[in-house]
């Protein structure tokens, strides 16, 4: 671990009973850094995202946020600490407002003494919610909700974010729009981990990229050189380029 407020997983493995979901992952992402993992249905993005989160448990491996280990707190202390995740389906309270829901991302003691300041950094960076701000957030629109559950992680104040498959169920366009304000917010000086399908779209934001295949780590580059690799086109762009075509 080079950096001391960076997030790095070493040799993580995760099974559920005997089906191994991870196999040994290791994984650094800097602050200021957009990292993306591409990977199939299944290769195990979702279950490297919860186990940093602390969501489901590891049977080895080493989680690290700058010198803090990660490896056994519980989900909570890891939100205090510093690594806040996006779950696939953003999760957000439908009944309540916007700004309610921003808000409630605010619950470590360290969060709330930086509320207003975090709203205010949430609102800049995401200037669609301000207008909306009372909002009931069901209504709201699928890019919109995912705004406001990247704005609710980014209340707790995180030095790293994840997000699992922020562009799924949104079109191309409103996809490319929440790429490039995660950029903004990377810009901001939070470290970015971001899991995704969607491989052309998410490499054209990312600083560097790891693919993640069957729960091993088979590649890893930086984002300009994976787009521009063969293999890579192939295994991953193929999709996309297909359904250009089609
Ligand atoms: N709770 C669980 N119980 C049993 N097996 C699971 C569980 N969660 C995931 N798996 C299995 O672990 C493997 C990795 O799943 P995971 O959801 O991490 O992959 P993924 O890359 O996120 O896939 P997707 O893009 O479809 O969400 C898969 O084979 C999956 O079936």
């Amino acid at each position: 671990m080079s950096d001391d407020q960076g997030l790095s997983c070493r040799d993580v493995v995760v099974a559920y009973g005997q089906h191994p979901a991870l196999r040994g992952v290791s994984v650094q992402v800097a602050p200021g850094e957009l990292v993306v993992i591409l990977g199939a249905n299944g290769a195990g993005k979702s279950s490297l995202l919860n186990a940093l989160a602390g969501l489901v448990p590891s049977q080895q491996g080493e989680m690290l946020l700058g010198q803090q280990p990660l490896t056994d707190l519980p989900p909570h202390r890891i939100v205090e600490a510093g690594l806040a995740l996006v779950p696939e389906g953003r999760g957000i309270f439908g009944d309540l407002s916007v700004e309610e829901n921003l808000r409630l991302g605010a619950y470590s003691e360290r969060a709330r003494k930086q509320e207003q300041q975090n709203l205010a950094l949430v609102y800049s960076l995401f200037p669609k919610l301000v207008e909306r701000r009372r909002q009931i957030a069901r209504t709201m629109s699928g890019g919109e909700q995912q705004m406001v559950a990247i704005g609710r992680a980014m209340m707790s104040a995180p030095a790293i974010l994840m997000l699992d498959e922020p562009s799924l169920g949104l079109s191309p366009l409103l996809t490319s729009e929440l790429f490039r304000s995660l950029r903004r917010v990377r810009d901001t000086g939070l470290g970015i981990l971001l899991v995704e399908q969607n491989a052309r779209q998410s490499l054209a934001i990312a600083d560097r990229g790891y693919l993640l295949e069957n729960g091993e780590i088979i590649g890893s580059d930086q984002a300009a050189a994976l787009l521009a690799d063969p293999a890579v086109q192939h295994a991953y762009l193929g999709g996309a380029a297909a359904k250009r075509a089609g």
